[in-house]
């Protein structure tokens, strides 16, 4: 199955589980754009013209993200896949000037295409930008002091390891610290039946299946409280209460 990667007219990319695209436009220019930082909105733009656009975090699960970071008044915080940086410059913005991120990803690459506009927010001295594969630097991270160091972390990376990044992250995020995971929902895959999957090539379809298990998993967890909310592709909200 193919994920709709079309971009629309206000350099947005087509997303969102509602019933229309209609209402999920009206919900961004209603209440997202209009709030959205200025340096956001040209990452959108400059993102838009890149052929994996489809993959930066939407609008409105990254103002959820802003508000619960804020909430919680967050310093320290993980970013596990981090692409052009939509969500890690979201992150940078929300959290205080002394605040810190520590965000890893394989690609340097796509990271360089929004960094001038980072650098140009006057943000980068909060980003401590990783090239990596994301599990050795979580398990060197936990091997270094850190259990409890950090007040938030976001998953957005390749899904069949997500389980693996919860079992670091459950260690590395404090208690009362939040976890949030991106595309729980996976385009409505999640709750399909195995004859409507049959399509599915094997990247699909291994994504799927690790999605519907993490689902399980974290709803089986008694260390956090959680909120699957249908914003974007799905996010998960992990709250660490023990
Ligand atoms: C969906 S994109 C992230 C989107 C980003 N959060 C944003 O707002 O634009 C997924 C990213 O995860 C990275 N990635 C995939 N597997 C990874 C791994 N094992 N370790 C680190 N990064 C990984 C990819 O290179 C890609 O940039
Ligand atoms: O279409 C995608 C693909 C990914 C993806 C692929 C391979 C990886 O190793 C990591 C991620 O992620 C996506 C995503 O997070 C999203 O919101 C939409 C589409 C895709």
């Amino acid at each position: 199955m193919e994920k709709d990667l079309q971009k629309s007219s206000n350099a947005s990319v087509a997303k969102g589980l509602l019933q229309s695209e209609q209402l999920y436009n009206y919900i961004l220019e209603t209440s997202v754009f209009p709030r959205e930082p200025g340096p956001l909105k040209e990452l959108r733009e400059v993102t838009a013209n890149h052929p994996g656009a489809g993959m930066a975090t939407a609008p409105d699960a990254g103002q959820l993200m802003s508000m619960l970071m804020k909430i919680i008044n967050a310093k320290k915080t993980i970013e596990v896949g981090v692409f052009t940086g939509y969500s890690l410059l979201l992150t940078a913005l929300s959290l205080p000037h002394d605040g810190k991120i520590v965000a890893i990803d394989v690609d340097r690459e796509a990271y360089e295409m929004g960094l001038p506009i980072i650098k140009k927010a006057g943000v980068q001295h909060k980003i401590d930008f990783i090239e990596s594969q994301a599990l050795p630097v979580l398990d060197h991270l936990l091997e270094h002091g850190n259990e409890g160091a950090f007040d938030f972390a976001f998953v957005d990376a390749d899904k069949v390891n997500y389980k693996n990044y919860h079992e670091r992250l459950m260690k590395l995020v404090k208690v009362g610290g939040i976890i949030v995971y991106d595309n729980t929902l996976w385009q409505g895959t999640v709750a399909m039946t195995e004859d409507q999957l049959s399509g599915q090539d094997s990247f699909w379809k291994d994504s799927t299946d690790a999605l519907v298990e993490l689902n399980k998993l974290l709803a089986a967890d008694n260390r956090v409280e959680i909120s699957q909310a249908p914003l974007g592709d799905g996010i998960t909200i992990c709250w660490r209460v023990r």
